[in-house]
């Protein structure tokens, strides 16, 4: 393989390109609509409006605060046209210039009958009045609660945000209570399900429970509670819960496990006890939860939005729910994760999620299955071999197999035809395999020449190397980050490799390397992702499979814990010494140098070949994997001046 890099001085700035124009997204069809954003706006702005209306309602027009003195010094110069006082001896006034007024008249004083008196006689009219009456009291609890409200309204609204993000027929919980849920009841069998007769058999126990819980009560034993499906995506664990709950006749509520993990603490337990709440009402039945992992991992995950308070109620809400199942209930919670080192202990523990079953990818025979499952309703043309199909296709899931097939059929009407050829099957491999071929991207013509050069140098040293897979397909068509791909099928798919598999795998990796040596003198910044790739094959074969003579039969475990493809970082130190380390280091560096030594000669020594490949690959674009046999041939027989045609070995 060849990658691209992008280096600093080449695309210092991306040229902008005008994305079409992106409409606002359409809520689908049939959903309540979330009317968030502007249900928030016009809370606000009511609220605002409410908040100024009253505060001027109660604070009036400006007014002047006397002290009593200056008041009665008023008075007494006959400058106060009239008074409202109240119980409280609060006073409100207006001078004869207009001018409002507020004071205090001091009741502790005994100052009413002799104020009173000063007043009639400066003839200022006086008026009486309750104090704090109905409206200003209505008002400061108005004022009093505001913030509250405002709270509350935020809180609903935020809410019903997260009730829409709420996945397929649940989507009602949370937004109305008075909803109800639609309970799928799925017709999916598994029948439907191609090959993995094991999983089936593992989990057709749940099926025989939800049928008849009560068998179980009266032997005393206790049913499945829950069982979880751990698999790499797309293996179809989605379609074994529903099939599942298809075969054993019950309703099926499905959420996924992301849904109940929201900012606001106490939401997602909410979710939860809704969810079994409508559970129990409809048992028998089944609860899927899809991502367990992303409710139930671990809780030292460390801190995200909202903090790990509101995961931590989410999870032991869910324990408690399955905890507290009656066993002639008959509920079970299925559930899927791709990620079972992730999930929080306390949700395997018996009586919880105690079974699990592994949903791997499937082998050439299942892929064989699934691609017939998914042909059954299309035309294909006689000559498409699905078997061939399923052979070409290892690591592909059942949902990949799936979409292989569908780009196949629309391969088909895009050649106007209904019926699926073998090439369409072909391309939509290649796009499924490799993705949309990016052809904005196209090369520099040396460019092409360096890349057809280097992905020659990994098919000639697999088609010399005895123990290497063989060579289908070489390509230097740029898809995504790669700009060439070589690739190698295995014959029959391999579960052990021996130590000169190993030691070839090492050599064709660098013979794309190899070849820009022998063909250029020098390298370039495509190979990193091979040297990488080698140089991780060589340290494991060092450190893990005892597989170099100097370090000799000791193990370590990878320091990297790959699980299903996904690498998760341990630190920690090294279970060696500095001295061990060293070795390591040494052997690895001696394995990769060796096995590039041996790639660089045994293109030396069919260049010819080499120069060729790369010059039908720079005309072709894509050869298989006869092209490349066909080359060495050609130039053994122009060497002994006879082709004996059938064994390219070096
Ligand atoms: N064994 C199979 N037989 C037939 N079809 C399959 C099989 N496995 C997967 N598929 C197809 O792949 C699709 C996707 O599978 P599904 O969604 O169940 O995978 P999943 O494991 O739940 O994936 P994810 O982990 O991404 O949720 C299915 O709808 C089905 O069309
Ligand atoms: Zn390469």
């Amino acid at each position: 393989m060849i990658t691209r890099i992008r280096m600093p001085h080449r695309h210092l700035t991306p040229p902008a390109k005008p994305g079409p124009p992106r409409e606002p997204p359409k809520p689908p069809a049939g959903q309540p609509q979330p009317v968030g954003g502007r249900w928030l706006f016009w809370w606000i702005l009511a609220t605002l409006v409410i908040v100024l209306l009253l505060s001027r309602a109660r604070s009036g027009p400006r007014s002047e605060a006397l002290s009593y003195s200056d008041f009665q010094g008023k008075v007494g110069a006959s400058q106060v046209q009239t008074v409202d006082v109240n119980d409280k001896g609060a006073v409100d006034g207006t001078l004869k210039d207009g001018t409002k007024f507020t004071t205090q008249i001091p009741t502790a004083l005994g100052t009413g009958a002799q104020l009173q008196q000063q007043l009639t006689s400066h003839h200022v009219q006086i008026k009486a009045s309750q104090s704090s009456g109905g409206g200003s009291a209505w008002l400061s609890v108005v004022f009093a609660f505001l913030p509250f409200l405002l709270l509350v309204g935020f809180f609903v609204w935020m809410g019903r945000r997260a009730a829409g993000s709420m996945g397929g027929g649940l989507s009602a919980i949370g937004r109305s209570r008075a909803k109800i849920i639609e309970a799928e009841r799925p017709t999916t069998r598994f029948d439907d399900i191609a090959g993995y007769d094991g999983v089936k058999q593992e989990i057709s126990e749940v099926v025989d429970f939800l049928r008849n819980p009560g068998r179980y009560t009266a032997a005393g034993a206790k049913g499945p509670r829950g069982v979880v499906m751990v698999g790499p995506p797309g293996t179809g664990k989605t379609l074994f819960a529903r099939a599942v709950a298809g075969e054993a006749d019950v309703p099926f509520l499905s959420v996924t496990g992301s849904a109940f993990v929201e900012m606001f603490v106490g939401v997602g337990a909410s979710r939860v006890r809704d969810l079994f709440g409508e559970a129990r009402k409809r048992a028998p039945s089944i609860v899927f939860i899809d991502e367990i992992d992303a409710l139930g991992s671990r809780r030292s995950g460390g801190p995200r939005l909202g903090g790990n308070d509101e995961r931590e109620q989410t999870l032991n809400q869910l324990l408690s729910e399955m905890d507290g199942f009656d066993q002639s209930s008959g509920i079970v919670v299925l559930a899927a994760t791709n990620r079972p080192d992730a999930l929080d202990p306390a949700l395997l523990r018996p009586g919880r999620f105690d079974r699990q079953v592994t949903v791997p990818l499937p082998n050439q025979a299942e892929r064989a299955a699934i691609l017939t499952v998914h042909a059954r309703d299309k035309i294909l043309d006689p000559d498409v071999d699905l078997d061939a199909v399923a052979r070409a296709t290892p690591g592909f899931s059942g949902a990949d197999l799936a979409n292989l097939v569908n780009e196949g059929a629309i391969n088909a009407v895009r050649g106007d035809r209904t019926r699926i050829e073998r090439h369409d099957l072909d391309a939509a491999r290649d796009r499924v395999l490799l993705g949309r071929r990016d052809s904005s991207n196209a090369l520099l013509p040396e460019e092409r020449r360096s890349v057809a050069v280097h992905e020659s140098g990994h098919a000639l040293v697999a088609a010399l190397c005895e123990h290497a897979d063989p060579v289908a397909k070489v390509t230097i068509l740029p898809a995504g980050v790669t700009l060439g791909v070589t690739e190698q099928l295995p014959e029959a798919e391999r579960h052990l490799y021996s130590e000169s598999y190993m030691n070839d795998l090492l050599a064709v990796r660098l013979g794309g390397r190899a070849a820009e040596l022998v063909s250029f003198g020098e390298g370039s910044t495509g190979a990193a992702n091979d040297l990488a790739g080698a140089t991780q094959i060589a340290t494991r074969m060092v450190r893990e499979f005892g597989l170099s003579r100097e370090l000799g039969p000791i193990g370590y475990a990878s320091p990297h814990q790959v699980f299903l493809g996904e690498v998760t970082d341990e630190p920690g130190r090294p279970p060696y010494s500095e001295q061990t380390q060293r070795i390591v280091d040494e052997e690895v560096t001696r394995l990769l140098r060796q096995a590039e030594q041996r790639a660089i000669s045994l293109l030396r020594a069919h260049r010819p070949a080499l120069e060729r490949l790369a010059g039908q690959l720079v005309t072709h674009e894509t050869v298989d994997g006869s092209a490349v046999l066909d080359v060495l041939r050609r130039e053994r027989s122009k060497a002994d001046g006879k082709g004996d045609g059938h064994t390219v070995s070096a």
